[in-house]
């Protein structure tokens, strides 16, 4: 018998399992809101992706593989452009980007957040209006902004002295006149894990509104009237679920936003709430729904306006994962199983921490699910590990799969779409996985797989 199995598991959990896990009554089923939306357990028992099956997806394709649901994409792109209204979406590149979803984005009137010249580069190349583009970045090279102003985008997010010095320069040298808006430091502590929340006062982002480096930053762009300000900026961090952390930054924003008017007799005209709306990785997180979310949002602005005599700026939001985390999924196939006497069993995939960092890095949990099959096997605790020289090369920390899971079984971990292929690595010279797009019974490559020879090239001895 394997570990945990059936009446062993209970007692064990305790030690070996979170207290939140519970035996599924059903090892096939499938949680909705860990899933892109056209995700169905086939009659014959395998998972079907935008009418297309894992076991053809592994065959055309290989595994591992990130499996990305454009129609679940564009869903999610028009349900965050309806719940803002009129304000800006700028999704955040950063979550993942590609030529291909920019296109998307494009099609579906969404503006897009970059931070580096290389994101720049990709929005560019899809067809992203420079307009529309916004550029992030606590440590943006001279390169990297002349880029900016040449191509003309939108705004670029100030976040220190430094880079309003070199950005004047710029602007000086080619004798444009970039937009900027001011990143804020607003002191709120987000709910979320330390490496990923960005607005508490110690750490690299941001003018700090308390210590006064914010409103110093308005001072001197508005004296210099180089650049021209369109407004304020603040982002809490990331997986975020509920508005309270919001509704003090908005609040705290505007207040500044206030005293700038006051002072210099102009009302900014734009105001960026960020991101880091979370999402579900498994059954035990309840995100914020985000029309709900966005309602909150837009009446803690319109209010606090109100009473602070102001017209309610242009307003613009940044979610990045909350759009493409759940329209993805990662296929790997199963290698090994083994089971370590009374503690738990150890499934061992074709991929791991070169491909989804954040377990390792944020503790962070997923889910997963045998997809190549259904089983009618009883559930056993297991732990999805990957085949990096790590022990902390761990996936899915903790899950309960069917007694029977083997090598050569298909696995596949929902959420991934977020944060996985953008922070993949190479580590012990893996190539990245392939992101395979699958939309009406078709799919089709959008980002290659890499080769070990890809590898090879870039040693060049
Ligand atoms: C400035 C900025 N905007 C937007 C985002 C997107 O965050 P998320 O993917 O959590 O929505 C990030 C990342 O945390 C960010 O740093
Ligand atoms: N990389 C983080 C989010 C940080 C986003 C950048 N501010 C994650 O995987 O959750």
């Amino acid at each position: 018998m394997r570990a945990h199995e059936a009446g062993a598991l209970h007692a064990d959990l305790g030690s070996n399992g979170p207290s939140w896990l519970r035996t599924p009554a059903d090892v096939n089923a499938l949680v909705p809101i860990l899933w892109p939306s056209t995700v169905r357990r086939a009659q014959h028992g395998a998972l079907e992706v935008g009418g297309v099956d894992v076991h053809a997806i592994a065959r055309d394709h290989g595994t591992p593989a990130y499996v990305f649901d454009e129609e679940d994409f564009r869903r999610r792109c028009r349900t965050f452009k309806a719940a803002f209204g009129g304000a800006e979406v700028y999704y955040a590149g950063k979550a993942f980007i590609a030529t291909a979803v920019v296109k998307i984005l494009v099609e579906e009137g969404l503006s897009l957040d970059v931070c580096t010249g290389g994101e720049l580069a990709v929005a560019i190349r899809g067809g992203m209006p420079p307009q529309r583009i916004g550029l992030h970045g606590n440590n943006k090279s001279a390169e990297e902004l002349t880029a900016a102003v040449e191509h003309g985008v939108g705004r670029i997010i100030v976040d220190s002295f430094d880079e309003i010095e070199r950005l004047t320069r710029i602007a000086r040298e080619t004798g444009k006149r970039p937009s900027v808006m001011v990143r804020v430091t607003v002191g709120v502590e987000a709910h979320t894990h330390e490496f990923i929340a960005t607005a508490h006062e110690d750490q690299k982002f941001g003018f700090s509104l308390s210590g006064g480096a914010a409103a110093e930053a308005v001072q001197r762009i508005l004296a210099d009237g180089v650049l021209d300000l369109r407004g304020l900026h603040s982002h809490i961090g990331s997986q975020i679920f509920d508005a309270a952390g919001f509704e003090v930054a908005a609040r705290r924003l505007l207040k500044l936003h206030a005293e700038i008017a006051e002072r210099h007799g102009r009302e900014l005209p734009e105001l960026d709430l960020g991101g880091g709306f979370g999402i579900a990785y498994t059954t035990q997180d309840e995100p914020a729904d985000p029309q709900e979310l966005a309602g909150d949002l837009l009446r803690i602005v319109k209010q606090e306006c109100a009473a602070l005599h102001l017209s309610v700026p242009h307003l613009s939001v940044e979610p990045g994962r909350a759009i493409v985390g759940p329209s993805m999924f990662t296929l790997y196939e199963v290698g090994t199983v083994k089971d370590v006497d009374g503690i738990r069993t150890y499934v061992s995939v074709d991929g791991g921490m070169s491909d989804n960092i954040r377990t390792a890095l944020y503790d962070a949990a997923y889910s997963a699910t045998v997809a190549g099959r259904a089983s009618s096997e009883p559930p056993i605790l297991a732990r999805v590990v990957g085949k990096h020289c790590e022990s902390g090369d761990i996936v899915v920390k903790d899950e309960f799969l069917p007694a029977d899971v083997k090598a050569g079984d298909l696995l596949a971990v929902p959420g991934t779409g977020a944060y996985c292929r953008s922070m993949a690595s190479n580590y012990n010279h893996v190539p990245r996985p392939p992101v395979v797009a699958v939309a009406d019974g078709a799919s089709r490559v959008i980002v290659r797989r890499e080769t070990v020879d890809d590898l090879l090239r870039l040693d060049v001895g």
